[in-house]
């Protein structure tokens, strides 16, 4: 394994060396994934199902033990071997299945990271003020906020979203577009260095995807956030991302910077032939990974 250096570089968000991941049963999710990510970058991981997209972004954020190589994420370190770092306070080491499935617990060293999944899961019990404003709720003491604070952190986030009439209603009065926006606004509320998305707009119709996708953006405008996104869906990935990572069977097999990327999009780039011949070529290598493998697997 490669020396681990004191300190990552100033600018870098995310270094990975050889990270590999083998879950019990012998499954290898990752194959020595060499990454590199600026701080307030938009990267998009994008590849066939099963590919080891989530088990990455588990890895980046800290939730994922490797089972060899290093994971190091500006001023805090994953290696293998070193258990102490992979256990994250209140978050089980393996869930059930081993997809993140499930928030992160909102502690010390989580805090710094938010997730966003295809299910908002949202507390059905409570408003979506009150459920924005949990992670602020469970970080409270290491805060030192006063509950009006927080209060008025929450609101500042759900009014960024636009939710600011709905901030009283339960989860079960919102449609799947501003459960989505609350889930959002959820996760920037602690203003998160990090905010990694595993499919979030999938189960949403275009319009609302196009809506959100906007939105998202906006957002990163205003607060820079170092973002990864995993997604099945190429357009998705061009018009969100500054870089398209294209895994197959563990690896990156491609990372294609997009010349399309900014973050005011024009409603009509995706009619653009420009859109057209770079997702070509994204697609192209999505289809070149498969059929290198297939061709592996009978020769
Ligand atoms: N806890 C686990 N135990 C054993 N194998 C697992 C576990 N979690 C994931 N895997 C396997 O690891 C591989 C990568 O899974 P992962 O969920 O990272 O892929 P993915 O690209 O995110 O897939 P999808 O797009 O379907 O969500 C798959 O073969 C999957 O079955």
């Amino acid at each position: 394994m490669n020396a681990l250096p004191d300190k990552i570089d100033a600018g870098t968000a995310v270094v990975c060396r050889d990270a590999t991941v083998t879950y019990p049963g012998g499954v290898c999710a990752l194959d020595r994934i060499n990454l590199s990510v600026r701080q307030g970058e938009r990267l998009a991981f994008v590849g066939p199902s099963g590919c080891g997209k989530t088990t990455l972004l588990r890895v980046i954020a800290g939730l994922q033990p490797l089972t060899s190589g290093v994971c190091q994420r500006s001023n805090k370190y994953q290696r293998s071997n070193e258990s102490e770092q992979q256990n994250f306070e209140g978050t089980p080491k393996n869930s059930d299945d081993g997809k993140v499935g499930r928030q992160p617990a909102v502690n010390r060293r989580s805090v710094a990271t938010s997730f966003v999944f295809q299910q908002p899961a949202l507390l059905p019990w409570t408003n979506v003020l009150k459920n924005v404003a949990l992670p602020l709720t469970l970080g409270r003491r290491r805060e030192r906020a006063s509950a009006k604070d927080l209060r008025e952190r929450a609101l500042a986030a759900i009014k960024e979203v636009q939710l600011t009439e709905a901030a009283t209603r339960y989860p079960h009065q919102l449609s799947g577009g501003m459960k989505m926006r609350a889930s959002i606004a959820r996760a920037l509320v602690t203003r998160p260095e990090f905010l990694l998305l595993d499919e979030p707009f999938a189960a949403l119709d275009d319009m609302l995807r196009n809506q959100l996708g906007r939105l998202y953006l906006k957002l990163w405008g205003h607060h820079r956030f170092t973002s990864i996104l995993v997604t099945h869906n190429i357009a998705e990935a061009i018009q969100l991302s500054e870089r398209i990572c294209v895994m197959h069977r563990g690896s990156i097999v491609s990372e294609i910077p997009n010349p399309l990327s900014t973050s005011k999009p024009h409603k009509d780039l995706r009619r653009t032939n420009e859109f057209a011949e770079f997702f070509g070529k994204v697609s192209d290598a999505l289809e070149n990974a498969a059929s290198s493998n297939s061709e592996r697997a009978f020769s």
